[in-house]
């Protein structure tokens, strides 16, 4: 029987996988002969040579139970986390090479729910693999000692063993496969639930909406729990069985077999105390099989989220850290020659046509991307930026045209303020950055008494939306990149700083260089351009 989850730990730590199993293994061999010895010097009272033997055994066995158990525990959990910490950095780095499309269409369906749940169910699992496989050594001593002491009832219990297994192993991957249905439920059930979180307010104010989202949350809950419901009922179905099996078999010993058999009477005693011996790992075997489904389901839904993600890098190697020298500083143009792209619904219909674009762009200029809403201004940004890569045509760095290999290097060009820009918690990748600079700015954008630049992060973010939008402004300009594009920062802003930013902070960007490019609504301050680029339904206009 091949086990994923096996083949994840072997795969995925540098520590070898094998000596911990067989620790384990030796623990349950020690187990199983203090448990044997311990009955053996309980047949006489009297000290003998024998006795003195089984007492040197029996301190022998403890050690092999106990040096096993740590050597196993210890080995287990390290490799566990190891492989853990290893998948979890491999797939969000792979993340970041994914195209935006992919994230875009799965940032709020659960679909990286696993990354979470899954990791934790696989680092428990280690636990379950070393006490299932304690058991089943545990299972083969005591068989042993029970082939020694009545072959009969050896002959009767691996009789049944081995007509029980089949149908435990069926279950058992059975069970792997309803639990991997319920994982792809509560994907959905998350999905929903982070909606929740994230639209509190609108439905906090709508009991229709409230009780609609109630009602969608439990039918979710639901179906996620039916599948492992399920799993749940046949696991302990296979309790039932396994133990009533062996009840069924303490009967036949004790009240059947002496009927027909009279000799068996004189081993009654030891038989009847070597099957209760087995029954405690086989019953322990049995409850962790449903755990260990459950891990396997896991490890399947983790490696196909990788594939999922490695499917969104469309072939990119792991990113190497970008040689400074790669990332173009200096410029003179940058442009659309045909360039279009567009996006589709689930069915793969199309749904809205970016382009094709002719457009060029020169170091230096200040330029107003303007048009109505849903016009397709942002998407023109993601496709100037790289972000998304032209369906047809293409991007040209200087007359280059910027192919997948170079997209990367490309986009160093930019820092960009998105109408859904996000605020991270520290400022990455500014850990250079002048306090005093950062200090200035935040006076400027009049934030000084808002919050301070202090450990790499802004102390305080607990602030409004357009305070925060300037905060992500401030964040764009520290990162000082040929090229700013601000998408509508300035639309919600306060008429005294929406003047300040178009008369005074733009061209203090462009003064010190900076080529920029900001999408507006603002006609007032259209003057304030060197260039307007209208967009109308997905096609620049003038
Ligand atoms: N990630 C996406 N997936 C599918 N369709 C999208 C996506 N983003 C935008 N669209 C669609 O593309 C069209 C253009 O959107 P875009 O955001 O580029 O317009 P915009 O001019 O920036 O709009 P606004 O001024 O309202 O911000 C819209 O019809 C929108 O529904």
């Amino acid at each position: 029987m091949k086990s994923q989850l096996l083949e994840f730990y072997r795969r995925e730590s540098d520590r070898p996988l094998k000596p911990v199993l067989m620790a384990m293994a030796l623990s349950g061999v020690g187990t199983g002969m203090v448990v044997a010895l311990a009955n053996l010097g309980a047949e006489s009272a009297q000290f003998t040579p024998m006795r003195s033997a089984l007492l040197v055994l029996y301190v022998a066995a403890m050690a092999l139970y106990l040096g096993g158990l740590r050597r196993a525990l210890r080995g287990g959990y390290a490799a566990s986390e190891q492989a853990l910490q290893r998948v979890k950095a491999r797939l969000s780095c792979r993340l970041l090479q994914a195209d935006l499309g992919y994230v875009e269409r799965h940032a709020d369906s659960g679909r990286f729910t696993p990354l979470r749940q899954d990791t934790r169910l696989i680092a428990e699992a280690m636990t379950h693999v070393l006490f299932g496989l304690k058991s089943l050594a545990l299972f083969a001593v005591s068989s042993l000692f029970m082939a020694w002491k009545s072959p009969a009832t050896f002959g009767l219990v691996t009789l049944v063993f081995a007509a029980t297994l089949p149908k435990l192993i069926r279950n058992y991957h059975r069970a792997t496969g309803q639990t991997r249905a319920s994982t792809e439920r509560e994907g959905e059930f998350f999905g929903l639930f982070g909606h929740l979180v994230h639209g509190f307010k609108e439905v906090k104010l709508n009991r229709a909406r409230s009780e609609a989202i109630q009602a969608d949350l439990v039918a979710k809950a639901r179906q996620a729990y039916a599948p492992r419901h399920q799993v749940n009922h046949r696991s302990v179905d296979d309790l039932q069985f396994s133990s009533g099996i062996f009840y069924v078999l303490l009967l036949v010993l004790v009240f059947v077999l002496p009927e027909f058999w009279p000799t068996h009477r004189d081993t009654i005693e030891q038989a009847l105390s070597t099957v209760l011996f087995q029954m405690g790992p086989l019953t322990m075997f049995a409850t962790t099989l449903p755990m260990l489904a459950r891990a396997e389901a896991a490890v399947a839904e983790l490696y196909a989220l990788e594939a999922e993600i490695e499917a969104a890098c469309h072939g990119r190697a792991a990113q190497e850290a970008l040689p400074a020298s790669a990332e173009p500083r200096v410029f003179e143009r940058i442009g659309l020659h045909g360039a279009s792209f567009h996006y589709t619904d689930a069915a793969g219909e199309v749904t809205f046509v970016s382009g094709p674009h002719e457009l060029e762009i020169r170091r230096g200029e200040l330029v107003f991307i303007v048009g109505g809403n849903g016009a397709g201004k942002s998407t023109l940004l993601k496709l100037l930026t790289g972000l998304y890569a032209p369906l047809q045509g293409e991007v040209r760095l200087d007359g280059q045209r910027v192919e997948a290999c170079t997209r990367d290097a490309y986009r160093e060009l930019f820092s960009i303020v998105f109408t859904d820009f996000h605020l991270f918690e520290r400022l990455h990748g500014l850990e250079e950055v002048d306090a005093a600079e950062v200090q200035r700015w935040l006076q400027v954008m009049g934030l000084e008494r808002k919050t301070r630049y202090a450990d790499g992060r802004f102390t305080h973010t607990a602030l409004s939306t357009e305070q925060r939008k300037r905060l992500a402004f401030i964040v764009a300009v520290l990162r000082n990149k040929p090229i700013c594009i601000l998408d509508e920062v300035a639309s919600d802003q306060d008429p005294e700083f929406r003047r300040r930013f178009y008369r005074e902070l733009l061209p203090e960007l462009r003064a010190r260089g900076t080529t920029v490019i900001v999408v507006s609504h603002d006609d007032a301050f259209f003057d304030c351009a060197d260039r307007l680029i209208r967009l109308q339904d997905g096609r620049i206009v003038a």
